[in-house]
């Protein structure tokens, strides 16, 4: 069976002949995490634009499930591909949270008592009952990006897009974005991220794709692409600042595999409890 989302030499040039993306070729399958990463400029907006008709392609075709996003409205497409934006302030509009989380619901068509249901759901899981009244642009940062994931969740879109999720995030907000894709993942719908939150790619354990100068240049499990080092300078990245450590530490027996803090904890209680029976076979 194929995939999904499938995207199929993919160019995309604005007016003005800037080519943005050149021969991108994706798939991804239902239940995969997929952080999209490259430095400012390269084409991670252009790219997943493409996912939910908000671009058409030049040259190449982008299908989601069996509908060529080319051939389909933004609204159309929509039902199946959600997407949230980076800036909260693009997308809540309306004077109340509740209303916010209604919306899409109510734009796909649905009846009253799913409506009611999916609010409820969204509403739990974010913890917003609070706010329900509340005018959106009265929230914090944090609050304001948990409704705008939350009124795009209630769509339940199988492929769900988040623009730098954790920017502008407390602690507490990055958290449960995080708990809330790894939900998402366990519940077979594909989650795209854009994002230069390398604590985060690392946390998730995800699928990476590089994006450089509108081309790929890798696609992998982030563990796995972290390591070349060649193609990070080339597409001016950095790997999670944990794993440098652990590179940094292999000459005292660290294992190089390290993704995150707690994985860094535990190799480091493995190496020092080595240490510590070869100082008890010696004394
Ligand atoms: N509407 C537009 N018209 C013309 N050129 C554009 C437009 N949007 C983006 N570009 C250009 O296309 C290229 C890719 O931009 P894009 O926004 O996709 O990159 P990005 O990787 O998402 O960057 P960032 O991390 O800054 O958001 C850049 O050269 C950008 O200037």
């Amino acid at each position: 069976m194929s995939a999904f989302l499938r995207v199929e030499n993919l160019t995309h040039i604005y007016p003005g002949k800037i080519k943005a993306l050149e021969s991108i070729n994706l798939e991804i399958g239902e239940g995969e995490v997929v952080a999209v990463l490259g430095r400012n400029g390269s084409g991670k907006t252009t790219l997943v634009k493409h996912f939910n008709g908000l671009l058409k392609p030049t040259k190449g075709n982008v299908w989601i499930g069996d509908m060529n996003a080319k051939k389909h409205s933004v609204a159309k497409l929509s039902a199946k591909v959600g997407y949230v934006f980076q800036n909260s302030n693009h997308q809540t509009f309306l004077p109340s949270v509740e209303q916010e989380l209604r919306y899409g619901c109510e734009n796909i068509g649905l009846d009253e008592e799913t409506i009611q249901e999916r609010v409820e759901r969204v509403t739990e899981l974010f913890q917003l009952e609070d706010i329900l009244e509340t005018n959106p642009f009265d929230l914090n940062s944090t609050q304001r990006k948990e409704v705008g994931m939350a009124s795009i969740l209630a769509i339940e879109p199988k492929v769900i897009v988040l623009d730098e999720p954790t920017t502008g995030q407390d602690h507490a907000g990055s958290e449960r974005i995080k708990e809330v894709i790894t939900m998402l993942k366990e519940q077979g719908h594909i989650v795209i991220l854009v994002t230069h939150d390398m604590q985060l790619v690392g946390e998730l354990d995800c699928r990476v794709v590089v994006i450089s100068n509108g081309k790929k240049l890798a696609d992998g499990a982030a563990r796995e692409v972290f390591k070349d080092k060649a193609m990070l300078k080339e597409a001016s990245l950095e790997p999670p600042q944990v794993m440098t450590l652990a590179e940094q530490l292999t000459s005292f027996g660290v294992n190089d595999h390290v993704l995150t803090v707690e994985e860094m904890i535990k190799e480091y209680k493995r190496v020092k409890k080595l240490d510590i029976n070869k100082q008890l076979q010696t004394s």
